[in-house]
């Protein structure tokens, strides 16, 4: 049986209580994760805290970055051992997390060590009362010890996203990952100590959150700074914690997002672009569409070829050839989910395709299965359209004019994501300024250039990561003024 431990200081450190990690495609037992108790936590921030005052805080720039490209390679040499392990835990597809999971988050450390290298600060100079002058310029230094609290759904990916640039910036962290995903970031602990990541540098504690490592954690005195990816309400409690000590946060939190799709859209690139945006990752991607709104003239049509790619997703584990889907992360989710699925039905909902478990076989049939599927005829106030259910289905409303689309797709407290789909491209533009989310995607989904700010508006998120964005949570800028 795998044994997960935190990683503290370098070293891999067991406690004497375990929890089970399940493997979502059948619900067998696959590891034991130790879980972290206040004096984990502390030794972990501590330990970070540590190397912050040690050979990382005085390490060049230019050796953090040689450092940080290693740590990619590294995680590519072992990518399939990433691979094994992080299709083990989520149950995901192997195209998925071969072409999305694992590459991500390699690359995540070599895109933002190259960032660092590369920004300027700015400088000004001044005229001084006196005749004379004084030049201004900014530094910028690490903000200290990162406590990173992490989701289950990407989770290298969502893990690297921000914990590389946190040490590209010089920081230390303490990396909580989702306890239903122990196993990439403990293999990346490996990784730190193959290249010559000093200890203390990157640390893991598992566990959970309320009354666990995730709550030690967050509140603990000598961390400098949450960043959090999850959801909304974990993130009104995060907060709370964070308020002691007035430490800033940085969180991309739950979504309901719109997708919107025009009369005079490539018909056939909007069906493969929403099929992806609701279903993809058996629909456990915040920035995925719930809410789907298609132009009168062609919502019958697109609702029956919807129906059709949802219903030629096969499901099945990882490995096997064809798998268009995998299982949801865990018993609990599966439950929540298919709560919502008899929620669409008792409030009035017209099941397109799915709305249950699929028949699975042998083994199988114990995993964390639900159908892909799709509603229609439910009024805006239906708890499916107002909801994050975090699952692979989508509602499909029609709609008439552009006004109305924009009020439909912003009719909701969160503000993530939204995919247009239009030929027209001054609709384009006037729909992507309108709707008020962090990323408005025009004819694709999920396009990712990682030197864009991204993160959400509304109930969605607190600040941007990503390129330089990243650097204003993950450093302190500095002005110095020198009269001259
Ligand atoms: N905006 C984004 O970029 C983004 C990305 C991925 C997922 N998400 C959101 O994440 C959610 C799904 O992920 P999840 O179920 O893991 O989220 P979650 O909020 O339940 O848990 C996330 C992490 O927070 C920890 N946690 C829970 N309660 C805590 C507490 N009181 N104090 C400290 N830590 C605590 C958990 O143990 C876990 O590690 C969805 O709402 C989804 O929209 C958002
Ligand atoms: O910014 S990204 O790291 O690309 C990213 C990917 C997916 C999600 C949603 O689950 C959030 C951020």
């Amino acid at each position: 049986m795998k044994q997960f431990m935190n990683f503290i200081g370098g070293e891999f450190v067991a406690t004497t209580k375990t929890f089970d990690n399940r493997a979502p495609v059948d619900n067998r037992v696959i590891g034991k994760v130790h879980e972290a108790g206040r004096g984990e936590v502390d030794a972990a921030v501590r330990a970070a805290r540590a190397a912050l005052n040690g050979e990382w805080g005085r390490m060049s720039v230019a050796r953090r970055v040689e450092l940080l490209h290693a740590v990619a390679d590294e995680i590519n040499r072992r990518f399939d051992d990433f691979l094994a392990a992080e299709m083990a835990d989520t149950g995901k597809p192997h195209a998925l997390a071969s072409h999305v999971d694992i590459p991500r988050g390699a690359a995540n450390f070599k895109v933002f060590a190259d960032i660092v290298k590369n920004v300027p600060t700015e400088s000004f100079e001044m005229a001084t009362p006196d005749g004379g002058q004084a030049l201004n310029y900014a530094v910028r230094s690490p903000l200290g010890v990162i406590g990173v609290v992490c989701p289950w759904n990407l989770p290298l990916l969502l893990m690297t996203w921000k914990v590389g640039p946190a040490l590209a910036c010089g920081n230390t962290v303490v990396v909580k990952p989702s306890e239903e995903t122990p196993a990439t970031a403990t293999l990346l602990g490996e990784v730190m100590n193959a290249v010559g990541i000093p200890p203390g540098v990157y640390n893991v504690v598992h566990g959970f959150g309320p009354d666990s490592a995730g709550e030690f954690l967050t509140t603990h005195p000598g961390v400098d700074g949450i960043t959090f990816t999850g959801e909304t309400r974990t993130g009104e409690a995060i907060m709370g914690a964070a308020a002691k000590g007035v430490r800033p946060v940085s969180f991309e939190l739950g979504g309901k997002n719109a997708g919107i799709v025009f009369a005079d859209a490539d018909f056939d690139k909007a069906v493969a672009g929403m099929t992806r945006s609701a279903f993809e990752n058996c629909g456990q991607v915040c920035l995925g569409t719930e809410r789907v709104y298609v132009q009168r003239p062609i919502f019958d049509k697109f609702v029956a070829a919807l129906k059709a790619r949802a219903e030629a997703l096969k499901p099945g584990p990882s490995e096997e050839a064809g798998v268009g889907i995998g299982p949801l992360i865990s018993r609990e989710h599966q439950q929540k989910v298919l709560s919502y699925y008899a929620k669409a039905v008792k409030e009035g909902a017209t099941v397109v395709t799915g709305g249950g478990v699929p028949s699975m076989s042998g083994v199988l049939a114990e995993g964390h299965w639900v159908q892909p599927t799709i509603w229609t005829g439910l009024p805006e106030t239906a708890s499916v359209i107002r909801e994050e259910i975090f699952g692979p289905c989508c509602h499909i409303a029609p709609f008439d004019t552009e006004e109305e689309a924009i009020a439909l797709a912003n009719a909701t407290d969160y503000g993530l994501a939204t995919t247009v789909w239009t030929e027209n491209l001054g609709r384009a533009h006037r729909v992507a300024k309108q709707v008020q989310v962090g990323i408005c995607w025009v004819n694709s989904w999920f396009l990712r250039d990682l030197r864009t700010a991204f993160g959400g508006a509304k109930s969605s998120g607190i600040g941007r990561e990503g390129g330089v964005h990243s650097l204003e949570f993950y450093t302190e800028l500095r002005n110095v003024c020198i009269k001259l």
